[in-house]
């Protein structure tokens, strides 16, 4: 059984101008294990996903389809159980975290406080598990008694990434997790992350713009445009033969790892990602594609198969597919 499983997820906010269509009939699965990159531009509802996964999404915002975590439905969840869910067997490390922890206490006090809050340990018991969190991500014990403005960004991040370990989660969502850091320490960051998942067998739902980033973490990439997942395959093969235009874009836009190119927009494309309220008709990509037909104008194809385990979302490879 998957860890994971998302059938036909869509999430709309509904604003005082309308309904803003964030996340687009996304269909996944992670297994026990296995890390999932996902991948897109500003705005294109990787983290509008995340957040839906855990439901943290705001109360105005809808979620359609169905979410299954270790099998069981996070809508149909209560509060109750969906609290123990959080941190326990699924946490999460947002984009520029570790400003949100709190200036005033300890960093050992931080880190306890999931344990403690779920009852899982003691307070004894939680200050020996600070000191082994601290020395898996890096940082010695003695850093338990500082207090965040005493620590690197990077180490912040790091302090962020034992608390998402704290209670031995199955399944860690890692949104931007390095975009706040300078390039040598978001390495030590990703190296750091990838050798965690694996040492702990924990799944990992990794969120960057920066493909580059994803591929070197993960075994599967997701690549989304507004709200829909165009291209998703074995990280590899998207990575370095990617089917779609936009994925090929996007590939091409972040060479290598940590390139300090990778603040730039997708090579070779103009214009920006469509305004979600005003999403063009048929393909929502086929405005800014270079290989666009006439009918990428009113047709919106489905996820095709693009080679063993991938699947694209492109007339050019329905065409390919139709004609193998
Ligand atoms: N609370 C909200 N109310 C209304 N619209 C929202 C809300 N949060 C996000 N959106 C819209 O949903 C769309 C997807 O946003 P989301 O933040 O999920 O994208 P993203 O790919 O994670 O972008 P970024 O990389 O910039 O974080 C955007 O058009 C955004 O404006």
């Amino acid at each position: 059984m998957s860890l994971l499983e998302l059938d036909d997820v869509s999430v709309t906010y509904r604003i005082a101008a309308g309904e803003v269509p964030a996340v687009r009939g996304v269909s996944l699965t992670l297994d026990s294990g296995a890390a999932l990159g996902v991948a897109g531009e500003s705005g294109s509802g990787k983290s509008t996903l995340a957040m839906a996964l855990l439901r943290l999404l705001p109360r105005d915002a809808r979620v359609d389809g169905r979410i299954l975590l270790g099998g069981e439905d996070i809508a149909a969840m209560t509060w109750g159980r969906l609290r123990a869910v959080r941190w326990a067997e699924a946490s999460i490390v947002f984009q520029g975290a570790q400003h949100g922890l709190n200036p005033v206490r300890r960093i050992g006090d931080q880190i306890a406080e999931p344990l403690l809050v779920h009852g899982l340990a003691k307070p004894e018991g939680a200050r020996k598990r600070v000191t082994e969190l601290l020395e898996q991500v890096g940082l010695p014990a003695w850093r338990a008694r500082s207090y965040p403005h005493e620590l690197s960004g990077g180490q912040r991040q790091r302090v962020m990434i034992a608390m998402a370990l704290a209670c031995s989660p199955r399944l860690i969502i890692a949104d931007e997790p390095t975009t706040a850091l300078d390039v040598m320490v978001q390495a030590q960051v990703l190296t750091l992350i990838k050798e965690l998942v694996a040492e702990h067998g924990i799944s990992l739902i990794m969120i960057s713009h920066d493909l580059s980033v994803l591929a070197d973490v993960c075994d599967q990439l997701a690549v989304m445009y507004a709200g829909r997942v165009v291209e998703h395959g074995p990280s590899a093969q998207v990575f370095h033969d990617p089917r779609h235009p936009y994925a090929k874009a996007l590939a091409a836009a972040f060479p290598t790892v940590g390139d300090p190119a990778s603040r730039m927009a997708p090579q070779g494309l103009g214009g920006d990602p469509p305004d979600p309220m005003q999403l063009p008709t048929g393909c929502a990509f086929h405005p800014r594609c270079p290989v666009a037909l006439p009918e990428c104008a009113s047709t919106d194809v489905e996820l095709w198969p693009a080679g063993p385990g991938r699947v694209a979302a492109c007339v050019h490879v329905r065409a390919k597919e139709e004609a193998s």
